[in-house]
């Protein structure tokens, strides 16, 4: 019986990244909580996590595009289960030209990956700055930095993340609350669906190592991850070349020259 360290809510916990995320976290003692549409894997994944770890397993179906379900999900952190941790892993792709992609995906896309990402990071850190404890895992992707074609509504959602997760590392810094974000390349799960992914296999990981790595970068205390980033300094300059470009954007309110229309 392991001995527990607080109870984890993983949004996306019937497959992929969060299914392992509930391993992992599983295995180092956590009680959970599991999220996803699909009862039946969820049924299983609590069956074998129990087996395996003697973990306290909630399985709690619920589909996140959905006001009511995202709703009850959010009052769980408010509830008697003792919340300390939460994994938002859920997502999905909805990848294509925008002349052709499906409308009802992007919705779905953008209530998943962003709407109730967002709203249960914010019940989350109000309920762990309170207790002046807690962790929120953001999972976002390469693609923040990537607007490419083909995954518009994705990369946009991604970048979302990446802000999201940082104005509340930024809020919470001395909270107590620590709140990460990881941003995988390719990692194989059933994102892509039985679609051929649109990279090579050699850009891709497996889920297991995209968690070890992720969960060996909190242990470390590093808050933005970019799991296959071998040289981190590259991200420090970026970030560096982002805060001059901000502080050119902040000089004043005067428009550049460029744009004076007598000079036309
Ligand atoms: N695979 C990759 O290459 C990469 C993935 N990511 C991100 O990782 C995260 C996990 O994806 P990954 O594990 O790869 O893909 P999977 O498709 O394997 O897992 C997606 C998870 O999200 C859940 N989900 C999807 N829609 C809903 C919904 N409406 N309500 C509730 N849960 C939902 C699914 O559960 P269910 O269907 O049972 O509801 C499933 O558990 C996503 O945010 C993705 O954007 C980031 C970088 C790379
Ligand atoms: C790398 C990702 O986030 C995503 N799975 C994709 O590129 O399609």
């Amino acid at each position: 019986m392991n001995s527990s360290k607080g109870t984890t809510l993983i949004t996306g916990a019937s497959s992929g990244i969060g299914a392992v995320y509930a391993d992992r976290l599983a295995a180092r003692g956590h009680h959970l909580i599991l999220v996803a549409r699909r009862r039946d894997r969820l049924e299983e994944q609590a069956a074998r996590l129990h087996t395996a770890y003697g973990s306290k397993v909630e399985i709690f179906p619920a589909d996140l595009a959905k006001e009511e379900d995202l709703g009850r999900v959010e009052a769980l952190f408010t509830s008697t289960r003792d919340i300390d941790m939460l994994v938002n892993s859920a997502g999905l792709g909805a990848l294509g030209p925008g002349a052709a992609v499906d409308l009802k995906m992007v919705d779905g896309l953008v209530r998943v990956n962003v709407l109730a990402l967002t709203r249960l990071s914010l019940v989350a850190a109000r309920v762990f700055a309170q207790r002046k404890q807690g962790t929120i895992i953001n999972i976002g992707s390469i693609l923040a930095l990537m607007p490419v074609s083909g995954a518009s509504s994705y990369s946009a959602s991604k970048a979302y993340v990446l802000n999201f997760s940082r104005s509340l590392q930024a809020e919470l810094g001395q909270s107590g609350v620590t709140v990460q974000a990881v941003m995988p390349s390719m990692v194989h799960s059933e994102f892509f669906g039985d679609q051929p992914a649109p990279f090579p296999e050699q850009l891709f990981m497996s889920a297991e190592t995209l968690v070890d790595t992720a969960l060996s970068a909190l242990d470390q205390g590093e808050l933005i991850t970019f799991p296959t980033l071998h040289d981190v300094t590259q991200w420090q300059e970026f970030d560096n070349a982002r805060i001059l470009l901000v502080k050119s954007l902040t000089q004043g309110g005067q428009p550049a020259a460029r744009y004076n229309q007598s000079n036309a």
